[in-house]
């Protein structure tokens, strides 16, 4: 039996506490007496209790570190194209339609909304140039219950001429976006835990970016203490056209670092071709990689060695990249992050040498799912507050139904413990076996009822077959 709780009346310690933190965590609670044992220990109201079935479980929320909220409509599509090419066909054309607040808010929702129900409780987000709209993204963000980090893009150069800024209104709308996001939680006391959304510095990349734009930029993030977030080494086509641009540096990670854009608290998508000299620069920085395999393997990047960043001490996360990415979902990242490993094994191995059947260094399942929660929470510097399930973090959280209606998880009694079924949800699971989503303690999302609107709700009857499943929707007496 598991069970794990949230209270809103008192100050006692709590499973989960008011300011939606884990107050305590009790091991092998297999009878109903230890749980009245416990409930009287800690206090908390008997109806209270969630109680999990027998093969549900709890994980840590994903996080998302390199997400364009911006290209989703084009998730999906355009993947006949590498990066320089498919941003000019497809992407820009595509963000420049947030020139229009009533675009966003018929997008962005959808967004963030999908996002939850992914199972995604953070995300760094790109939004576009636009202040309006960037705006609305972190509101939304924040209404939602989401945790994010809202980035308002810069370009002011080699970019179309209808979504392109000026260095001073680059410099200044973002300055007006950096105080805006901060004020929107600013009447709540930080006694109630972390924010939930944060602003981010980014600079698109550095083919979009003059240098005074850099340097201001770099500037900016100091003066707020701020996270930065950028591309760095995707395609060789971008690493070619850095190397004409800044002729007098010597790498494309020396660009960032030149105006000032390398900290602890920056995020760099990719990373993919780097140098040996980057990946020593990147580690004394102390930068993190936003690795995103389904996107370098959409539109043909490259396969980045994980293995290696990982050897060197470089923190690393997950990201979706959406659209270079299809998916929006982490789960497809871990997917696509095992078969990126196993690639970079096969093709650096002679087979002769380093037989298939013998064990390879290939991405493990704890290391995978360490990428896509506790991996990514020390990429945002948030690795005290979330990531895992430690008494003191608040509570980001996936309850798993493995048993869910229409679950693409197939359990046979005989044969499964609970490792063998958390991998069966890692790489076989979707957003029908999470239950319940939380943020900070809140129910966010999820397949049970009350997390829904009514629109949700006659959406997912119709995709339900009712064909007598154990979800509510299935089954409305269960
Ligand atoms: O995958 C990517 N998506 C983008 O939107 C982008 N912009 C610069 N570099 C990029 N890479
Ligand atoms: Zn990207």
């Amino acid at each position: 039996m598991t069970d794990f709780h949230r209270s809103k009346h008192s100050t006692g310690k709590r499973g989960v506490d008011i300011s939606g933190k884990i107050a305590f965590l009790e091991k092998n609670v297999l009878d109903e007496i230890t749980l009245n044992h416990i409930i009287s220990q800690w206090e908390f109201p008997e109806q209270e209790v969630i109680r999990l079935s027998k093969r549900q479980f709890l994980m840590p929320g994903f996080i998302d570190t390199h997400t364009h909220a911006s290209q989703y409509p084009n998730a999906g599509t355009g993947m006949d194209l590498p990066l320089l090419d498919w941003l000019n066909k497809y992407t820009f054309p595509l963000e420049q339609s947030y020139s229009s607040l009533s675009f966003a808010e018929k997008v962005y929702p959808i967004v963030v909304n999908n996002l939850l129900r992914s199972g995604t409780t953070t995300a760094v987000y790109f939004a576009t140039i636009h202040l309006e709209s960037s705006k609305y993204l972190a509101r939304l963000v924040k209404e939602k219950g989401q945790r994010g980090f809202i980035g308002k893009v810069n370009m002011d150069c080699n970019s179309p001429e209808n979504y392109i800024e000026s260095l001073d209104n680059s410099v200044k709308s973002t300055e007006e976006f950096v105080k805006y996001v901060l004020n929107l939680e600013k009447d709540e006391g930080r006694e109630n835990g972390s924010r939930l959304v944060y602003p981010i510095i980014t600079p698109r990349f550095a083919i979009t970016c003059t240098s005074q734009l850099m340097n201001s930029l770099g500037l900016l993030a100091k003066k707020y203490n701020m996270p930065i977030q950028s591309h760095l080494s995707e395609n060789i086509g971008e690493i070619n056209f850095i190397s004409e641009l800044f002729p007098h540096l010597p790498d494309y990670t020396t660009v960032y670092d030149h105006h000032g854009l390398l900290n602890e608290k920056t995020i760099m998508a990719h990373g993919i071709h780097l140098s040996s000299k980057e990946l020593k620069l990147i580690k004394e920085r102390n930068i993190g990689i936003s690795h995103c395999p389904t996107s370098n393997f959409a539109i043909c990047s490259g396969v980045c060695n994980v293995r290696q960043l990982l050897d060197e001490g470089i923190k690393v996360g997950l990201g979706t990249d959406l659209s270079g990415g299809y998916s929006k979902s982490i789960l497809n990242a871990i997917r696509n992050a095992n078969i990126a490993s196993r690639v970079v094994f096969m093709a650096s191995s002679k087979v002769d040498d380093k037989p298939l059947n013998k064990s390879f260094p290939h991405l493990t399942l704890p290391e995978l799912t360490y990428l896509a929660t506790m991996g990514g929470a020390e990429l945002i510097n948030l690795d005290k507050i979330i990531g895992n399930f430690l008494i003191g973090k608040e509570f980001d959280a996936l309850l798993i139904d493995p048993d869910a209606c229409q679950s693409p998880l197939d359990i046979f009694d005989d044969l499964e413990d609970i490792e063998r079924i958390f991998e069966k949800f890692i790489f076989l699971g979707d957003e029908r076996n999470l239950k319940s989503v939380y943020v900070k303690g809140k129910k966010v999302s999820g397949t049970d009822l009350e997390s829904m609107n009514l629109r949700e709700k006659e959406l997912l009857k119709n995709l339900s077959k009712l064909d007598g499943g154990n979800c509510h929707l299935c089954n409305p007496n269960s």
